[in-house]
């Protein structure tokens, strides 16, 4: 005891010392578990009572109702989405869930970017008018999001009004201050991209029919050699300031692979940014103020979609000091130098973070419109369920590191993590052959003391802990986008659970004996209430699966947050507000097992896009 409270009281107390930013915060608790973590030998009573503590400590509840800001990207309407863009926004989704879970005051973001060369030529392909193109693919978007769960409070389209006279105001402040010239842009541009590439960024190739060509390093798509009179922002000022903020503040880019190489790419000069093109190449976007024959470059005017929602220029500093961007790798770049050298140029405050994904492919390529292979998730939808292809996304994708998207993998997670693991320890812990009167059962401290001297032995009081630990490891975790660390966590806890269950085997007790029927209400009372937190925690990830279990277990929706994490509470002696609580009685299967006819195995499906 004295051991572990000295060194938990000197880590609170060092910890304290350097606390002053979330990303000391961060490493203080780690070390604290880490510390924690090398005391496991210590007498279990005090390890869970501890990790109780760590996890108030953890959370720092000055923070809830708070407002924080979380945006996707809006998506490019030039072809329907795909599943690389769900998973934007189910990653933005679950991470804008966290934070209500933890009672921030959370808004979440989304919507599509409907300007510029590509949506032009879409629209001209398909012999329709712009925007009525881009209202048929916007609302598709807007479909698919709906149906997966997808809890946006603002979607925006950048063909509104309210938008363009953001992005018209936003342009006279840089241009106002300096920030903007008259100029000429001469170099390599990507249209696919809608990106300028230095000469160091493109490389020969050969087209199909033979010719070279030059292609953009990193997408692999054509560029072609670009000259004309253009706005131009100055870019290049902004360099050794973003190095500064970015140097100081390690943690903005997360995961901390994609900050590196940020700060990589600014170890070199920046050009100035050419931010306009002519009226006779680009028609589809909003024009330069005062100047009619220039057409706003798409990027600045996507950019500044996240600034519309929170009513710029009007009253948007609640909520603009508290902005969390999640992006996709591909458009790092903008988001991390672009847009941050165009907010400093403007004077407004810089994002809190940038979460960045990597990419979903389909046999080593990344899965994308203009290659067309891509899965549709309404399909996959149909075939996993809504919560089946939510697990699978954000258990297995990997934000540092690209993942390859295959049907029987989908199948295979869902099974073993869903079906199996979660639903059968639920079904098994509130089956009415073990559980007659169908109410949340008592816990006895006698066959559960906190010495080893009951009936539970030294294994289960592992489990006890890592579930005690468990919602501090999943909040680290979700700090770094790394939520398929969190599940890793969660579903490791599910199977000690499990083992837990299996080692006691409630189901040959002799229930007609007092002392076997106590044992056997422990037993429960433990399972369900691991369950219980298994449940809250997973509210993010899987809603209606989290709902479900929840339900079943008789927990009301205000007991479903963050503070309602308190695990285990008899057997710290106090009180525990479910028990002899009637379960809800939705007896049916959690998760119905997908069989393998269900899904062909390694195929996938060659949709066409809107463009082609
Ligand atoms: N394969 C993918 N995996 C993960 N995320 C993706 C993927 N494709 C697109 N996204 C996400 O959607 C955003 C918008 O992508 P975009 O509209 O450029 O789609 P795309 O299929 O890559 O299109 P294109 O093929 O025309 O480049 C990306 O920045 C990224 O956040």
């Amino acid at each position: 005891m004295t051991a572990l409270t000295r060194m938990f009281s000197h880590a609170l107390h060092s910890s304290c010392v350097v606390m002053r930013s979330p990303c000391c915060l961060l490493t203080s608790t780690k070390t604290l578990i880490l510390r924690l973590s090398r005391h496991a030998r210590l007498p279990r009573v005090y390890s869970i009572y501890h990790c109780q503590a760590l996890r108030c400590f953890c959370t720092d509840h000055s923070q809830s109702s708070k407002p924080y800001y979380i945006t996707t990207p809006i998506f490019y309407v030039n072809a329907s989405p795909h599943i690389g863009h769900v998973y934007s926004a189910v990653t933005a989704d679950c991470l804008h869930r966290f934070k209500l879970l933890q009672g921030y005051n959370s808004r979440f973001s989304t919507g599509t970017d409907e300007h510029g060369l590509k949506i032009q030529q879409a629209a001209s392909n398909a012999g329709e008018d712009p925007l009525n193109f881009c209202t048929e693919v916007s609302q598709s978007f807007k479909h698919v999001f709906q149906r997966c769960g997808i809890l946006y409070t603002d979607y925006i389209r950048t063909t509104e009004k309210r938008h363009r006279q953001a992005v018209e105001h936003f342009w006279t402040v840089l241009h106002s201050k300096g920030f903007i010239y008259k100029g000429t842009y001469e170099g390599w541009y990507s249209t696919p991209d809608e990106s300028f590439l230095t000469p160091t960024q493109v490389i020969d190739r050969i087209d199909s029919e033979g010719k070279p060509i030059k292609v953009s390093m990193e997408s692999g798509h054509k560029v072609e050699w670009m000259k004309e009179d253009n706005y131009m922002f100055r870019l290049s000022d902004f360099r050794t300031e973003l190095l500064h903020w970015l140097r100081l503040n390690p943690n903005i880019i997360r995961p901390v692979k994609f900050h590196h190489l940020v700060l990589q790419w600014l170890e070199d000069e920046i050009p100035d940014l050419s931010v306009s093109r002519q009226k006779s190449r680009l028609q589809w976007g909003i024009p330069v103020p005062g100047d009619p024959e220039q057409v706003i470059y798409v990027w600045l005017d996507a950019l500044v979609n996240y600034l519309t929602i929170v009513n710029y220029p009007q009253n948007h500093s609640q909520w603009w000091t508290s902005v969390h961007h999640v992006v996709g790798k591909d458009i790092l770049k903008f988001h991390a130098i672009y847009w941050p050298a165009f907010l400093l140029a403007a004077g407004l405050p810089l994002p809190q973070t940038i979460f960045v994904h990597s990419h979903w492919t389909v046999e080593g390529k990344k899965m994308s419109k203009s290659l067309g292979n891509v899965i549709n998730p309404l399909d996959a939808m149909e075939k996993f369920t809504v919560d089946g292809l939510r697990y699978f996304l954000l258990r297995q994708g990997v934000p540092d590191s690209d993942c390859d998207y295959y049907d029987d993998k989908v199948n295979k997670m869902c099974n073993s993590e869903l079906a199996d693991a979660l639903g059968g320890l639920l079904n098994r812990c509130t089956a009415p052959s073990l559980n007659p009167t169908q109410v949340y059962p008592h816990f006895c401290n006698t066959c559960f003391p906190k010495e080893l001297c009951g009936k539970a032995v030294s294994e289960d009081y592992r489990m006890l802990e890592a579930v005690s630990a468990l919602p501090v490891l999943v909040e680290l975790h979700f700090e770094n986008l790394h939520i398929y660390k969190a599940l890793e966590a969660i579903s490791a806890c599910i199977r000690l659970t499990n083992a837990f269950v299996q080692r006691h085997a409630p189901w040959k007790l002799d229930r007609k004996d007092p002392g076997d029927q106590r044992w056997l209400d422990t037993i429960l009372h433990v399972s369900l209430e691991c369950l219980r937190i298994y449940g809250i925690l997973l509210q993010p990830v899987v809603p209606d699966l989290a709902d479900k279990i929840l339900s079943r277990l008789g927990v009301t929706p205000e007991e479903r947050n963050w503070d309602s994490l308190n695990f285990l509470m008899r057997y710290e002696g106090r009180d525990c507000g479910l028990e002899g609580r009637a379960l809800g009685p939705d007896l049916g299967v959690l998760f119905n097992r997908l069989e393998r006819s269900q899904v062909k195995g390694r195929t996938h499906k060659m949709a066409k896009s809107k463009s082609q």
